[in-house]
């Protein structure tokens, strides 16, 4: 019976932890390649990659859907897929899209959907419904058949599903694929408001700047591969940033740059980008010399590392972006 329970809420600090879980695809296909990924109790994890990097192949393991070929992994601290009954109850996941059915509208979908949760209490079946549409702001459209719902409105039915219930994890795939600006906006302040409540929200994403505008950690997955994990800001800190030097005169400025000693000088339109130097004081003094020697700095400073930077830094090459 021990094996069926769930560790308590306060016994587990990581939420998923996998330990050289690999999967070798039937075709040879190495998808995922000894992944060690720790996800913190109430963090915005961003699971971060290229398209075909092993996302998608990590978050079916993790829910239990298929079988790692080495490895293992654990969810609320319990071991996959074997304790799979006995997690997925406490995990909303939206993956792939949400199953919807067209004809019905969102209400009817949302009261389906919990009619087939045999732990669901048909008494309070219309108030979980009425209070998880209310959550992703779809009261308004709740009559509205499913199929007239634009791919947002039916990404947040697809969240309002797995809300029906108290969750401890959130994992959605690529919650914002397809989605235009506006829609994406919305998804984002969702989960953003997802978390405020504790919920561990485990989301992946091909798009960097998502990553860096709603989660607290991100691990970096390339090849199948984990290239690197931890608090997004300290990613990101990792990566130097630029000088960037706006000026007219750009030939001037990378020449006395580069008679300064400064590395990796590069011009651009507007002007020069470079290492920055390591101490404030050189940089005072940088700026004292291309003002001395004639060129006309419009504006000098060091740009923060994204974690677009850290990226290239850590992979040298650049984030594909294919989606
Ligand atoms: N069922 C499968 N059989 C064989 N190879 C597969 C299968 N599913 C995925 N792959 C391969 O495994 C690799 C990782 O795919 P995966 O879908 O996990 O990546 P991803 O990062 O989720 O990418 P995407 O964002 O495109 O879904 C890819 O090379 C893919 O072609």
């Amino acid at each position: 019976m021990e094996e069926l329970s769930v560790a308590e809420p306060d016994m587990v600090e990581t939420v998923i932890a996998t330990r050289a879980l690999t999967k070798r695809y039937r075709g040879g296909q190495l998808a995922v390649d000894g992944l060690d990924l720790t996800v913190p109790a109430g963090s915005v994890f961003g699971f971060l990659g290229p398209n075909g990097s092993g996302k998608t192949t990590t978050i079916r393991m993790l829910m239990g859907l298929i079988e790692p070929t080495s490895g293992t992994a654990r969810v609320l601290g319990r071991p996959m897929p074997r304790a799979t009954r006995a997690v997925l109850p406490q995990v909303g996941a939206l993956i792939e899209g949400p199953a919807l059915y067209g004809f019905l509208s969102g209400r009817d979908n949302l009261l389906r959907y919990d009619a087939a949760d045999p732990t669901a209490d048909p008494r309070t079946r219309r108030a979980r419904v009425a209070s998880a549409l209310d959550r992703v702001g779809l009261t308004a459209a709740a009559g509205k058949k499913a199929k007239a719902y634009s791919l947002g409105m039916k990404q947040r039915l697809g969240l309002a599903a797995a809300l029906l219930q108290p969750r401890r994890l959130l994992v959605l795939d690529e919650p914002t694929n397809g989605l235009d600006p506006q829609g994406m906006r919305e998804i984002r302040s969702l989960v953003r408001e997802l978390a405020s409540d504790g919920t561990t929200v485990f989301l992946s994403s091909h798009l960097l700047d998502e990553i860096e505008q709603v989660c607290t950690h991100a691990a970096v997955m390339a090849q199948g591969r984990l290239i690197t994990q931890g608090v997004v800001a300290d990613l990101a800190a990792g990566a130097r940033g630029r000088l960037v030097v706006t000026t007219p005169d750009p030939g001037d400025a990378a020449r006395v740059l580069k008679e300064q000693g400064v590395g990796d000088v590069v011009v651009t339109e507007t002007g020069v980008t470079a290492e920055p130097p390591d101490r404030d004081r050189e940089l005072a003094e940088l700026n004292a010399a291309l003002v001395t020697a004639g060129v006309r700095v419009r504006g000098f400073g060091v740009e923060r590392a994204s974690l677009e930077d850290a990226f290239l830094a850590l992979t040298g090459e650049g984030f594909d972006v294919a989606g």
